[in-house]
This record gives structure tokens, C-alpha cells and sequence, in this order.
């Protein structure tokens, strides 16, 4: 069968956004992997779907899946990508059965996984998808991050009849609560792959939803064998707050962190230079803080919006207050005075040393946010399980989708019959190059999906209509 200029091999799997195969390009004879996805039938909302993939599809980085082309067949849009013929890793780690992987092809993993999502991050893009089985490795033992920005294209249209919700095992307990996936959520999603890594275990084993949630809402999960290093203990314990704005960035970790020592050889050039800078700030010495707090010290945290426009104007999508970016302004800050006044100048980490328990030991005048998370501490409220029960928990490794169409309101493909045409001319598409224009090193600062989507009420109105 022809796909396109590609001869098909194989169909290699069915996941939520479509079908992935195996191919063969007729003229060069490599091997490569078409993902196909469900163009909206609506032609307004074409050209959007067309630019945020050809945008996703354009990133280049050592530890991303390399884009090779798209092509559009019938309603299908064909993105065509690097095959790692290395698998996934989820395979590596079932393969290993009971033995261990060995330190340093876990720091080795970590570290380009980790190189790969600041990549996407820096560029301001979210994964929302990150697990071990879109991890892939080549031949050569090189990690690449796959399957991302599936989520951007289907949320990038308001024709597709889905709403984006990720992989239970892996999201994040914000996600749980139905607030704003934000870059943080990856960190969450990373932790629990290298989790996975360091005990070929999930961190949040459980045999119901209900327990799932509240494992996941309470960060609760089996300390690392003692055999591994404590700056390892110590990442994941920050990767897993159930508070996004305390787990570090991707930056952090690279850069900064008790771990970046660790991770230091076996990062790509690109991410060594950052992550040297980094490291010469690692350890400060009176001068070099005296400086810093000077900096400092002109310096305040101001709030700026990062909506633009809200481009959903259905009710299925509910537009919520703009999500805020801190960024810094000229004026003195007595918050970071006071915090500079007493911290010790020896590591640019100590900020970072927060000690708190996972679980909610919030003192009286907690905000209403972390109020609503103690509750959770009990039970997940019984809207969100009785939304669940209908679907089993086998399926919490899959990628979820509420789907309106479909009978299984919670997953649903969105593949169509294969198509034996693939002919058709390249899509012209204007992509906004601007947005892929990195942000600068020192811009370490928390974002969120631009247009979020209350999934808990949008699967409720399904259930009540089916
Ligand atoms: N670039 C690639 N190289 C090699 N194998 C790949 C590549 N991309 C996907 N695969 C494999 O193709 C199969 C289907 O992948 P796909 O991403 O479509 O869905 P999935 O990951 O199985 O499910 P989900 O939608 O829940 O994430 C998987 O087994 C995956 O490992």
C-alpha cells in the first residue's frame, strides 16, 4: 500500500490521536513513521490545525523525533518522522524484568529527556503527554521525545468534537483538580518516568480510580532504593509536590539543581553551555551574592497576562480569568530582600531546599486553593470518580480524550479507515516563526496552556446526553 511517496510496512499501533506506521521511502529505501490525524471537517479551522503542526513539527533538538514532512490525504493530515528503531521505553523497562538499569543509563536517559522538554518548553510549548511510551530511543542509544504538540493541534481547533486530558498514571494532581495544565505538569509527568527508571515501577501503583487520585493528590509514593544517589531521592521528592510552583523547571534541574552535577556529562553541547553558566552561579561566593542581591534589589515581580484572545467562544470550552507570568520590573522588592536578608549565599539551590511534607499540613490561613486540596486528602470528590468509574482502570496507562461522538465518552481513536490515495499537493501554510524564537536563559519562569478546558464538566454533559 502507498502512503504518499512512502510504501507502508507496517501499522505499528493505534493510539488516541490516530494510527502510527511504519514506512519505507521509495526513493532513499529509509525507514520512517507516518502519524496520521484527523483533519476537522469545519475549513476554517483547517489552516489552524495545518500551522500548529507544521509549527510543532518544525523544532529541531538532538532529543526530539526529527520531522521529516506532513502531507495531507483525504481528511488526514500525514506527519512523517524519524523512526527510533531502538523503541520505546516503556519496552526497555518491561524487558528488564527484575534487573535494575544501571546508574548511568538513568542519568543518561533523565538528562536528554530532560534536554528535550526544555527545549519545547523554552519555545513556550507544552508536552501534556509525557510517559514512557513517548520516549523513544534510537539505535544509538539516544533518547527522542515523541508525540508531542498532539494535544496543541487537537485543542487548536475547536472543530474536533475532543477534549484533551493525558495520561491518568502520569498527570499531575492540578490536572486532577481540572486547573490549567502548565509546564510544571511535565515536570510532574518526567518525575514518574524516571521513577520508573530508577525502580522499573510506576510511582503511583493503585488497584482503584479512587485510590489512583488520591495517591497522585498526595504526592504519596515508595521512597528509591537506597542504593541510588540522594540528590536523585531529593529531585524526585520536588518533581512530585503536589504544589506546581514548587517542583523545579526544566531549566532548574539542568542548570541548578543538586542534580545537575549528576546529569552535567551526559547532557547534549547546546544544554552543556546553559548548564555550565548555571553551575559557575552554582555555588556563590559573598561577592558574587553581594551582586546578585544588588541586581536583585532594582528588581520587583510584576504580573502581565498571557492571553491574548480567548479564541473558544462555545460553551464547551469555558474561557477562565488569563493565566498570570511573572516576569521582573524595575522597582526594589522587600519580598526578595527580606528572602536574600536571611538566606545563606552558598547555593543558588537553598531556595529550592523546601522540606514540607507531601502530604497537606497547611497551617489556618491557608488560600482557598490549598483548602480545596486538603479536602482531597480524604476523598476525591464524587463527581470526578463517578465520571471515571465508567471507564476501567486498565486504561489509565492510555492517553485519554473525552470524546462527544463516541459511546466510551473517556478515549476514543481518532483514526479513520486507511486511505489508499496520498497523493496531493503540500499544504502552504504561514507559520508564525516568532513563536519558535527561544526565550532567553534567565527567563525561568512558570506557564500555562493558553486555552484550558474544564474536561470534568465538559465528559459530564456527555455522560447526561448519552
Ligand atoms: N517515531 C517513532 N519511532 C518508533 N516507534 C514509534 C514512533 N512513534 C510511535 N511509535 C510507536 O507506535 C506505536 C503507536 O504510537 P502512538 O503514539 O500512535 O500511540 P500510543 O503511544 O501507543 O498511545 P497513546 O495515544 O495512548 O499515547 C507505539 O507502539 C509507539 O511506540
Amino acid at each position: 500500500m502507498e502512503v504518499g511517496p512512502y510504501s507502508l510496512i507496517k501499522v505499528i499501533g493505534e493510539g488516541s490521536f490516530g494510527r502510527a506506521l511504519l514506512v519505507r521511502c521509495k526513493k532513499s529505501q529509509e525507514k520512517y513513521v507516518v502519524k496520521e490525524i484527523q483533519l476537522p471537517k469545519n475549513q476554517s479551522k483547517l489552516e489552524n490545525t495545518r500551522k500548529e503542526a507544521v509549527l510543532l513539527s518544525r523544532m529541531k533538538h538532538p532529543n526530539i523525533v526529527t520531522f521529516r514532512e506532513a502531507f495531507e490525504a483525504d481528511d488526514l493530515l500525514c506527519i512523517v518522522m524519524e523512526y527510533c528503531s531502538g523503541g520505546d521505553l516503556l519496552g526497555k523497562i518491561r524487558q528488564q524484568k527484575a534487573a535494575q538499569f544501571c546508574l548511568d543509563d538513568i542519568l543518561k536517559w533523565f538528562a536528554q529527556m530532560c534536554a528535550g522538554a526544555k527545549h519545547i518548553h523554552d519555545k513556550r510549548i507544552l508536552h501534556r503527554d509525557l510517559k514512557s511510551k513517548n520516549i523513544f530511543l534510537t539505535d544509538n542509544g539516544t533518547i527522542k521525545l515523541g508525540d508531542f504538540g498532539s494535544a496543541c493541534i487537537l485543542n487548536s481547533s475547536k472543530a474536533y468534537a475532543h477534549t484533551y486530558v493525558g495520561t491518568p498514571y502520569y498527570v499531575a494532581p492540578e490536572i486532577w483538580d481540572n486547573k490549567p495544565y502548565n509546564n510544571k505538569s511535565d515536570v510532574w509527568s518526567l518525575g514518574c518516568v524516571l521513577y520508573e527508571l530508577c525502580t522499573l515501577r510506576h510511582p503511583f501503583q493503585a488497584s482503584s480510580w479512587k485510590s489512583l487520585i488520591l495517591k497522585v493528590c498526595r504526592g504519596a509514593y515508595p521512597p528509591l532504593p537506597n542504593h541510588l544517589p540522594y540528590e536523585l531521592q531529593y529531585l524526585l521528592k520536588q518533581m512530585f509536590k503536589t504544589n506546581p510552583k514548587d517542583r523545579p523547571s526544566l531549566h532548574t534541574i539542568i542548570t541548578s539543581h543538586r542534580v545537575s552535577r549528576l546529569l552535567r556529562s551526559h547532557l547534549p553541547s547546546q544544554e552543556m553551555e546553559t548548564e555550565q553558566r548555571g553551575m559557575r552561579t552554582g555555588r556563590w561566593n559573598r561577592e558574587e551574592g553581594k551582586k546578585v542581591a544588588d541586581f536583585l534589589a532594582k528588581k520587583t515581580l510584576i504580573q502581565t497576562s498571557t492571553f491574548e484572545g480567548m479564541e473558544f467562544s462555545e460553551d464547551r470550552c469555558e474561557a477562565k480569568e488569563p493565566g498570570h507570568r511573572k516576569q521582573w520590573a524595575d522597582k526594589p522588592s522587600d519580598t526578595v530582600l527580606q528572602v536574600l536578608g536571611s538566606a545563606s549565599l552558598l547555593s543558588s539551590d537553598s531556595m529550592a531546599s523546601n522540606t514540607q511534607t507531601p502530604t497537606c499540613s497547611a497551617p489556618d490561613n491557608v488560600s482557598e486553593d490549598s483548602r480545596q486540596r486538603r479536602r482531597w486528602q480524604r476523598d476525591p470528590p464524587e463527581r470526578l470518580l463517578s465520571l471515571l468509574e465508567k471507564a476501567p482502570l486498565s486504561r489509565a496507562f492510555s492517553t485519554f480524550l473525552i470524546n462527544r461522538a463516541g459511546d466510551d465518552p473517556l478515549v476514543g481513536p481518532l483514526s479513520q479507515p486507511p486511505c489508499d490515495e496520498a497523493d496531493g499537493p503540500e499544504p502552504e501554510v504561514a507559520v508564525d516563526e516568532e513563536r519558535l524564537q527561544p526565550r532567553s536563559d534567565d527567563e525561568d519562569t512558570d506557564f500555562e496552556e493558553e486555552s484550558p478546558c474544564d474536561w470534568i464538566r465538559e465528559a459530564e454533559k456527555m455522560f447526561s446526553e448519552h
